[in-house]
């Protein structure tokens, strides 16, 4: 693609190279070890490094153009071409969208602290079932007819959306279901990304280590109102929340078609939610109309995150009776609430991605109406991550289970026995087991018929981060033998 029909409108040129209507682009890279030649690179300033400083690395590597922030002045060869831009992620981002140049007609973006993994998932599959190719996008990666991806960060960087956007397409694929993360609404990394219909789930502690506080947390998120979702599109907002009333507002201002949905009040409404063994009755009123469906799927919260997904469907084009008559044949999100394992005593071993405070606060709430005998927790707190939330988790467990065993999450840089220290200072009574495997078993051999046990924290990681190595992990597979142990013990 020739630089000068990518470039837009948010950059400056500040040296020509080689002619911008001359250069065409192979490539697009914010790191200067990906560079091949012909490619831009955007020197980026980040939270541990400058960009810039790799700017002869990337001319080195055959960069033709070099993106940089405004008044920066990086030396280069005269080949080579400078575009400045006031917000070079931005603009990096626009970019991006016009040199892959094709995405999903109808793009789905779901933000908010809890729920979007689940949210993306089950509104994949209800396009699914009514018969769309339709993909979903986040924390588990890229799901879609014929196209897989592992995990990766909630919401990719540009370069690498965009390419993935553009593969959806050619893979037929135009309905995409994605996860709009405070870092990448924060960092533009879906700027570009047209959006049909937008939700927000809710909002409670998260990454205040990266935002400061919950102002600056919330202000990300409602980007993808105030900047992101066009005039015409649809917003999906929980009415429960305490910023509903603010981000309604935003949505009128910006001509939004608003779709409200809550347990308490909503377009999509939870009129009664009965627990079943194997997932719950729901009675729902959708825009004034009630229906009865069964969802094979535990936990309040994922009742939630299915109106969430409703009205996302609803929003982008859907029949409301159309879309409501798919619940039953959804099936659970993998890490989320998801029953792993049975002991030979007839107790329940869940694996769930409560990372957070209401994420844990949700889980063990939903599975104490599951639970005759003893409500069993084991989990830690990441590592360089907000160290606001060990001391209240740490509280939540020993208030909301019957028992706490606090282990090692992913410590990354931080001293394991040091982020346990701060959990349980908070935890009077809870048992500290430093490793992952033993906690679990620990648990295990104690359980009792009626009893229920949640491994919270990791969901579907499939490794365990300690200093800088990565180490093969899995909550459910260390779960699933160790009932395989017991039942042999048993027989
Ligand atoms: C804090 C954060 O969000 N960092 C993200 C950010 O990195 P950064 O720009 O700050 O990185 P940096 O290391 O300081 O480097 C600055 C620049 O120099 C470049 N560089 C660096 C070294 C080199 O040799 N050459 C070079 O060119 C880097 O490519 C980068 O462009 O931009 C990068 C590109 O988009 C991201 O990969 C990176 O995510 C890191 C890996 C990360 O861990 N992010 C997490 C916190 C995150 O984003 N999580 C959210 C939320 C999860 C949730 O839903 O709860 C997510 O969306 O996943
Ligand atoms: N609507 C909700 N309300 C409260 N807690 C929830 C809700 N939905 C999910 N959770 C909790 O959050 C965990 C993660 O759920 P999910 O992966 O769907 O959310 P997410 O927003 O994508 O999380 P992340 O930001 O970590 O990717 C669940 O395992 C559960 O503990
Ligand atoms: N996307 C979240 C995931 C946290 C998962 C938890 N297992 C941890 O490592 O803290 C984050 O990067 O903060
Ligand atoms: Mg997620």
């Amino acid at each position: 693609m020739r630089l000068s029909d990518i470039i837009g409108d948010c950059v400056r040129v500040a040296q020509a190279g080689s002619g911008i209507d001359k250069i065409v682009v192979a490539g697009l890279t914010a790191d200067s070890r990906a560079v091949g030649p012909g490619f831009l690179f955007a020197a980026l300033a980040g939270a541990k490094v400058d960009g810039l400083a790799f700017v002869a690395q990337a001319v080195g590597a055959g960069a033709a153009v070099i993106l940089v922030a405004a008044g920066q002045k990086p030396v280069v060869p005269p080949h080579v071409a400078v575009l400045e831009a006031v917000q070079p992620r931005l603009a990096l981002a626009r970019i991006a969208a016009r040199f892959h140049a094709r995405q999903p007609n109808i793009i789905a973006a779901v933000t908010g602290t809890s729920g979007k993994t689940s949210t993306a998932v089950f509104t994949r599959q209800i396009w699914s079932q009514l018969g769309h190719r339709a993909a979903s996008l986040g924390t588990i990666g890229l799901v879609g007819p014929g196209i897989e991806y592992g995990e990766s960060l909630t919401t990719p960087d540009p370069v690498k959306l965009h390419q993935l956007l553009a593969e959806l397409v050619d893979h037929d694929i135009h309905h995409l279901a994605m996860e709009a993360s405070s870092h990448g609404l924060d960092q533009f990394r879906l700027d570009g990304v047209q959006v049909s219909a937008a939700a927000f789930t809710n909002l409670s502690r998260d990454h205040l280590d990266y935002h400061g506080d919950m102002a600056s947390y919330l202000k990300a998120k409602l980007r993808l109102f105030e900047e992101l979702l066009p005039a015409g599109g649809a917003a999906v907002v929980n009415a429960d929340m305490a910023e509903a009333a603010r981000v309604i507002e935003i949505a009128r201002a910006r001509h939004h078609r608003l779709i409200t949905f809550g347990r308490r009040r909503g377009d999509i409404r939870l009129v009664k939610q009965v627990p079943l063994a194997t997932g719950q009755q729901l009675q729902l009123e959708v825009f004034g109309q009630r229906c009865d469906a069964t969802f094979s799927v535990a936990g309040l919260f994922q009742a939630e995150n299915l109106l969430a997904a409703l009205g996302l469907v609803i929003g982008a084009g859907e029949k409301p009776e159309m879309a409501v008559a798919m619940i039953d044949r959804l099936t659970g999100v993998h890490g989320r609430i998801e029953r792993v394992a049975t002991t030979p005593s007839g107790a329940a071993v869940y694996v769930d991605y409560a990372h957070k405070p209401a994420g844990l606060e949700a889980v063990l709430g939903t599975l104490r109406p599951h639970t005759t005998g003893r409500l069993v927790v084991v989990f830690g707190c990441g590592g360089d991550r907000d160290r606001g939330k060990r001391p209240e988790m740490g509280a939540l467990a020993v208030r909301l289970a019957d028992r706490v065993i606090v282990t090692d999450d992913n410590p990354r840089s931080e001293d394991p026995a040091a982020i346990r220290a701060e959990i349980l200072a908070a935890a009077p009574g809870a048992v500290e087991i430093g490793d992952r495997a033993q906690a679990i078993r620990a648990a295990m051999h104690e359980l009792k018929s009626g009893d229920v046990l949640v491994i919270a924290g990791k969901g579907h990681e499939t490794y365990q981060l300690v200093g800088d190595q990565k180490f093969d992990f899995d909550d459910s597979e260390v779960a699933r033998n160790c009932a395989a142990e017991l039942a042999r013990g048993a027989a």
